[in-house]
């Protein structure tokens, strides 16, 4: 992992009216790192994503994602930024094809960039033979495969996760890291939210947020080391059980 820093903030903070969502956080994080952004259901992290993404502006604080402003420049943070959510990702009525056609030209490559890539992209993740299946009738899993490596089509810097492995068994979420360490690897910047525990133990770093507020922020050995706990399940629950938000 480089030293480069690619996502820094500083005391960022988001109200909504006289809440506070997201409370002063500051963290900075590296190029090509894993960093996992956990938190029970109302703590903040969506909040505090949909600001990073440029797509709300803050209250008050300060950040920068691949070195541009979260308030001035909102276009450049998307240009260079990839995105995937559970609620957010692939048309279902358009075939597999049609999707990665649509989706890189949103994310602005030509037609002769798309032909070139999605075949070797498809042999990647094992999909060549699925090319003309409407998303639809794909399973679970390999829509989620599929999301990804659509996500990331266009090399940008970093790649932001919203819970991106909702509703699929443990060995299938394995299986989808197994893309996220390639995408680390080759210098892209991970930043993920997620529920699951086994997840968390794949990150290089996790932050974990409480009613708007980083509580902790380590490696998975080092909070379990700090809360001696086994697990990031129990480093989890030592954190939130304090938590007054219930979420939505
Ligand atoms: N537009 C809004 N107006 C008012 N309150 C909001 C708004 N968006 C979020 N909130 C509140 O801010 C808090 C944090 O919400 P957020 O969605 O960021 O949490 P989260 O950590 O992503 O939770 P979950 O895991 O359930 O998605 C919640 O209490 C939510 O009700």
């Amino acid at each position: 992992m480089s030293e480069e820093i690619v996502i820094e903030t500083n005391k960022l903070t988001k109200r909504f009216g006289d809440f506070v969502a997201t409370n002063e956080i500051t963290f900075q994080v590296k190029k090509g790192e894993i960093f996992g952004f956990l938190g029970a259901n109302g703590a903040g992290k969506t909040t505090a994503m949909r600001m990073l993404c440029g797509l709300s502006v803050p209250s008050s604080g300060k950040g920068k994602v691949a070195g541009f402003d979260v308030y001035k420049q909102t276009e450049k943070i998307k240009e260079n930024i990839g995105y995937m959510s559970q609620k957010f990702s692939l048309y279902e009525d358009l075939t597999v094809m049609e999707n990665i056609r649509f989706f890189g030209g949103i994310y602005g490559l030509s037609r002769k960039e798309i032909k070139a890539k999605m075949a070797q992209m498809l042999e990647r993740i094992g999909l060549e033979g699925q090319k003309n299946k409407l998303v639809s009738d794909l399973p679970l899993g390999w829509k989620q495969k599929l999301a990804f490596s659509v996500a990331i089509f266009h090399n940008p810097q970093i790649v932001f996760l919203d819970e991106p492995t909702g509703g699929v068994d443990p060995m299938t979420r394995r299986q989808f890291w197994d893309q996220i360490y390639e995408a680390s690897d080759s210098g892209i910047t991970v930043f993920v939210t997620t529920h699951y525990m086994d997840e968390a133990e794949y990150c290089n770093r996790i932050s974990m947020m409480v009613d708007g507020y980083i509580k902790a922020l380590d490696t998975p050995a080092n909070l379990k080391k700090h809360y001696h706990a086994e697990s990031m399940d129990q480093v989890f629950y030592e954190l939130a059980r304090g938590a007054k938000r219930k979420g939505d």
